[in-house]
């Protein structure tokens, strides 16, 4: 079957679908300043290699003649100048887009240049980004475009992700923070999905908080742990240079885009702790308007630049079994590495219930949920820190079987607001779990022994059943 621009292969025979070796191989070209859009199944692969001019994924150029492998990934080929793309393999949609947000998104890439010049001189903290927007809107595109834009600039700007539908350098479920100086890894798959592709980049150590909820906008968590990656990337800045110079920019989950009455708490929140200066709105009109009216007339040391972005015609909806491939993808490229790179094998290792303290989220009911109390929560601060129960500590046992640990920096014996406020070490995932022998495999992608810290267990992301063997 010949795949056609934007014919999408969803209804094609199943038996076509479950053939893993599809080689259909084809030259597209793009003119000047359109895109290649692509969808493609978690069970296929497409392979994309630049024939001549230049394109890039997100921002990130691609190599030239070099293979890109893109397995369940919506995205796109953006070309500035002109390029012949060959592409093998099958989409489930694909198409050329003539209209594109990128001329926009450059010029807020260039706004930000003009503002890192600027610090150059003050000796300020660069331009202190937030990207909000509803779901889907393409806020995590949008800081990866931002990323590699200011990389090829010669800057090392630190991106945190507070969305924990997605890892970044890490599993859904965590927040992160890394300095980029080399390229966004079209590999990696942050933000996206795992892709394998020629150029070795060299490894970015993220500093990463567990928050182990579905819902970003829990009370007991979300908040503090923001609090938490403020106080951390702001010290960061400190001691470094070239990142203070070029800011950060901050992704988020589109559910604090949602507002209660025109009021978006975790937004302020976010603002406030991390002194964001410019703030991106991607799409909705109606969030604009109310943050426009919330940040003008501030005096100006608090003045914060609402800027406006469109959504890109190219942001697709992802449903939750998509989502649900795309964690399980990410869970799987952390144990064993990018799709394609066999090189990494987990480490395995039998441990006594004895040696894990294990400390539950506790999950809030909506009545403890300070999005629903009365009068919206407020600035509830003090709830946080103030002996609330935020884990229990439970004793291994099967129903802990296929789940991830957060191995944090606390000890066992230290408070509750001690080990939420610990940032993670790394994941282990429970193999295994013998009730009668009382003892557990566990699965770590580092070597040597799990340490003997506090471990948190959460609910998000979900149990992965199958992740070996
Ligand atoms: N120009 C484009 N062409 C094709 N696909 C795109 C384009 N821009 C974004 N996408 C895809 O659309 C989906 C949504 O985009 P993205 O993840 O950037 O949105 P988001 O606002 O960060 O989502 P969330 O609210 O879940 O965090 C992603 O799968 C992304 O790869």
């Amino acid at each position: 079957m010949i795949s056609l621009p934007g014919l999408n292969l969803t209804s094609a025979p199943p038996e076509l679908l479950s053939d893993p070796q599809s080689t259909l191989t084809r030259t597209q070209d793009l003119s000047a300043n359109t895109e290649y859009r692509f969808e493609v199944a978690f069970t296929r692969s497409l392979t994309i290699r630049l024939l001549s001019g230049t394109a890039e994924f997100f921002g990130t150029e691609l190599a030239p003649s070099s293979a890109y492998t893109f397995q369940g990934t919506k995205g796109a080929i953006y070309t500035w100048h002109g390029c012949r793309l060959e592409i093998v393999g099958e989409a489930e949609s694909e198409y050329t887009a003539e209209e594109t947000q990128m001329m926009s998104y450059a010029n807020a890439h260039f706004a930000l240049e003009s503002l890192r010049e600027k610090s150059l001189h003050t000796g300020d903290i660069g331009p202190r980004v937030l990207v909000v927007g509803t779901e889907n809107a393409g806020k995590t595109s949008v800081v990866k475009i931002l990323t590699s834009y200011a990389v090829k600039f010669g800057r090392q700007p630190v991106i945190v992700n507070l969305d924990p539908r997605q890892g970044m350098l890490s599993v859904p479920g965590s927040f992160s923070a890394a300095a980029f100086s080399s390229i966004v890894d079209i590999e990696d798959g942050w933000g996206s999905s795992p892709i394998s592709g020629p150029s070795p980049v060299p490894v970015k150590m993220p500093l990463v908080y567990h928050y182990g909820l579905a819902n970003p906008e829990e009370g007991k968590l979300f908040r503090p742990l923001v609090t938490r990656m403020a106080l951390a990337v702001t010290s960061r800045l400190e001691e470094d240079r070239a990142s203070r110079q070029a800011g950060f920019i901050i992704d988020t989950p589109g559910a604090i885009s949602q507002g209660k009455a025109g009021v978006y708490e975790n937004i302020e929140h976010i603002i406030s702790e991390f002194s964001v200066n410019v703030l991106f709105v991607l799409g909705s009109e109606r969030l604009y308007s109310d943050l426009t009216r919330k940040y003008s007339n501030r005096i100006p040391e608090e003045s914060v630049s609402v800027i406006r972005l469109d959504k890109s015609g190219g942001c697709v909806h992802r449903d939750e079994t998509y989502m649900k491939q795309f964690r399980q993808a990410q869970i799987r490229a952390y144990f064993f590495g990018q799709a394609g790179d066999n090189a990494l094998g987990p480490n395995s290792q039998m441990v006594d219930f004895d040696d894990l303290s294990i400390f539950k989220i506790i999950e809030a009911s909506s009545e403890h949920n300070s999005s629903f109390r009365p009068g919206g929560g407020g600035d509830d601060d003090d709830a946080y820190s103030s002996g609330i129960e935020i884990y229990e500590k439970v004793t291994p046992s099967s129903m802990i079987q296929n789940s991830l640990l957060a191995i944090t920096t606390a000890s066992v014996n230290d408070g509750q607001e001690v080990i939420r406020d610990s940032s993670v070490r790394g994941y282990i995932y429970v193999a295994d779990v013998d009730d009668l022998k009382k003892k557990v495999k566990l699965l770590s992608p580092q070597p040597g022994h799990t340490p003997p810290n506090a471990m948190v267990l959460g609910s998000f992301p979900e149990d992965i059943p199958g992740l070996v063997g």
